[in-house]
């Protein structure tokens, strides 16, 4: 699990807030952009269908009113209202012009409004009736008549729905010849309308909801207001508003359309946004995926490197991994400079490690070396139940030395002293180290009192041999040296400190009573 702050976790935040970002702006898209170009076309189309409503009604006023015109200025309808046909209502007004002309009801009035004639399909039984008068056989049609008489006073050519009782298409023309305005009477054509008319059968979206409402001073002379209200997300409402044949009153004519165009839309865009997004999440896992691969996963291990790297213990410091240093990329290269730096570091290390265990005159081992060897050669060589013998040597009156040749010069001598004993002690299990100013010790593995006592003569003769001259030492003439010699055997093995204790003591004894001579420690 990648902790909060870690790079995967930051690559992972930025790529949900660019996620979140795209989806917001894609929702922003929809809103602000795509859902009112898809409802600004819906009104658009929905425009087109009320024009289209509009030709239909216009269509059907039309056809009323040209017959209706033909009645009116047909010569027998004059001859009728001028007493020359009397019989005209039973020879022309038959049942079969209302069928063949989809009309309704006829109604000829004289020039003072007052019925004439009226004929027509009662609607309740369908029976055709012929009248004088709207009585009797007639009775039916008295309603519809009194609304038209009350309208004629300022009626026009413009055919329009009247509104009460119930609704129906009229027209009316004045009974005249075309060549002169007189006028003998007007001649009204009907055709009831019901409630949901369907302008065209064959299409369910055409039927007009009727309904009527106070007069709006703004539709005049058949014209059409149009009004497209959204009432749901699912259906648009159209209404049609004209002025009508009823004084006062305007009718509505409204239909439902259906927004499946807009849902069909957005549900489109949805879709793609759907598809964008997951095509986006898809490519983001991708990317964290290769970047995790190319950027994530080395860099862990480079850091996981440095934190080990830091608790590492030990002075040799191990390398980065080599699948790392073998990437040809900038991490690559760090990697392997990473390897160099450790390299020079240990190459350092060992070099320090080197100095912290040589006497940086002679060469020889110091005291640290001598403190952290002894007791391992010790161990080692009881473990091999052999012995261990040690011989500690100090320039004799090396003071005076000092004193009368000068520090430099006292210093080549230690070099010579330290030459000498490297030229005798070649072993590679010898420890020959200057433990203090004119002080050598030299650990001998596998050596007993004798032959430590031998060779620590041999020591001082091969000293002596040098022929280093000592004008003011009181005992030789040349540089001499002294030596103690102390045994730790498995039998009776000793510690590191007590043994280099007991050639000192050895080394002590020797001093009190002479000098360039070799002293031994009782074993045991
Ligand atoms: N030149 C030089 N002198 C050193 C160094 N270290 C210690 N000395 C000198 O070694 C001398 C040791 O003198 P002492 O401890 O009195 O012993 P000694 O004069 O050798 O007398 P004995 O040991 O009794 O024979 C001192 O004068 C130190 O200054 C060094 O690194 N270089």
């Amino acid at each position: 699990m990648p902790y909060p702050n870690s790079l995967r976790s930051r690559f992972i935040i930025t790529l949900s807030i660019m996620l979140v970002l795209v989806m917001g702006i894609l929702v922003f898209i929809l809103h602000q952009l795509m859902i009112p170009n898809l409802i600004s076309e819906e009104r658009q189309s929905a425009h087109v269908y009320a024009n289209a409503l509009q030709k239909g009604i216009d269509q059907n006023a039309r056809a009323l009113g040209d017959m209706a015109y033909q009645w009116a200025s047909w010569i027998s309808t004059r001859e009728f209202m001028e007493g020359r046909l009397p019989d005209f209502p039973q020879t022309h007004i038959t049942p079969a012009v209302f069928s063949d002309h989809d009309a309704d009801m006829m109604v000829i009035t004289n020039i003072n409004d007052g019925v004439v004639w009226v004929a027509g399909r009662n609607p309740s039984n369908g029976r055709f009736t012929s009248c004088a008068t709207p009585e009797g056989p007639c009775q039916w049609t008295i309603e519809q008549v009194r609304q038209i008489q009350r309208q004629l006073p300022m009626a026009d050519t413009i055919p329009r729905i009247g509104i009460t009782p119930g609704f129906a298409l009229l027209s009316t023309w004045p009974i005249a010849r075309q060549d002169t305005p007189v006028q003998s009477g007007k001649l009204t054509l009907v055709r009831f309308l019901p409630g949901q008319w369907q302008l065209d059968a064959e299409n369910s979206a055409s039927t007009l909801t009727l309904s009527a409402t106070r007069q709006s001073t703004d539709i005049v002379n058949g014209e059409t207001r149009v009004d497209i209200d959204s009432t749901s997300d699912d259906s648009l409402r159209l209404t049609l508003a004209r002025d009508s044949a009823t004084p006062g009153y305007q009718v509505l004519m409204t239909t439902r359309l259906d927004r499946q165009g807009l849902r069909n839309g957005i549900e489109r865009f949805n879709l793609t946004m759907l598809g964008a997004m997951g095509l986006l999440l898809g490519l983001m896992m991708l990317m964290l995926w290769i970047f995790r691969a190319i950027v994530l996963r080395p860099i862990a291990e480079l850091s996981r490197y440095a934190v080990a790297l830091r608790q590492s213990p030990g002075e040799h410091l191990e390398s980065p991994p080599p699948w790392l240093q073998a990437r040809g990329d900038e991490l690559g290269i760090m990697a392997r400079e990473f390897q160099t730096l450790i390299r020079e570091l240990n190459d350092r290390n060992a070099h320090l490690k080197a100095l912290t265990n040589r006497d940086a005159l002679t060469g020889l081992g110091n005291r640290r070396l001598l403190d952290r060897q002894l007791p391992r050669i010790l161990s080692l060589t009881h473990r091999l139940d052999r012995p261990v013998a040690l011989i500690m040597i100090d320039v004799d009156h090396f003071k005076l030395y000092n004193d009368f040749y000068g520090h430099p010069e006292g210093d080549q001598c230690l070099k010579t002293i330290a030459e000498t004993l490297s030229d005798i002690f070649q072993r590679e299990s010898d420890l020959v180290a200057r433990i203090g100013g004119e002080e050598f010790v030299i650990v001998l593995p596998d050596f007993d009192l004798d032959r430590a006592m031998d060779i620590a003569r041999g020591v001082c003769t091969a000293m002596e041999a040098q022929c280093l001259p000592h004008e003011p030492s009181p005992t030789h003439k040349y540089v001499t040296i002294s030596a103690g010699v102390a045994i730790s055997s498995p039998e009776h093995p000793l510690a590191g400190e007590a043994l280099i204790k007991r050639a000192d003591e050895a080394l002590y004894q020797v001093k009190k009573s002479s000098r360039n001579a070799v002293g031994c420690a009782s074993p045991g």
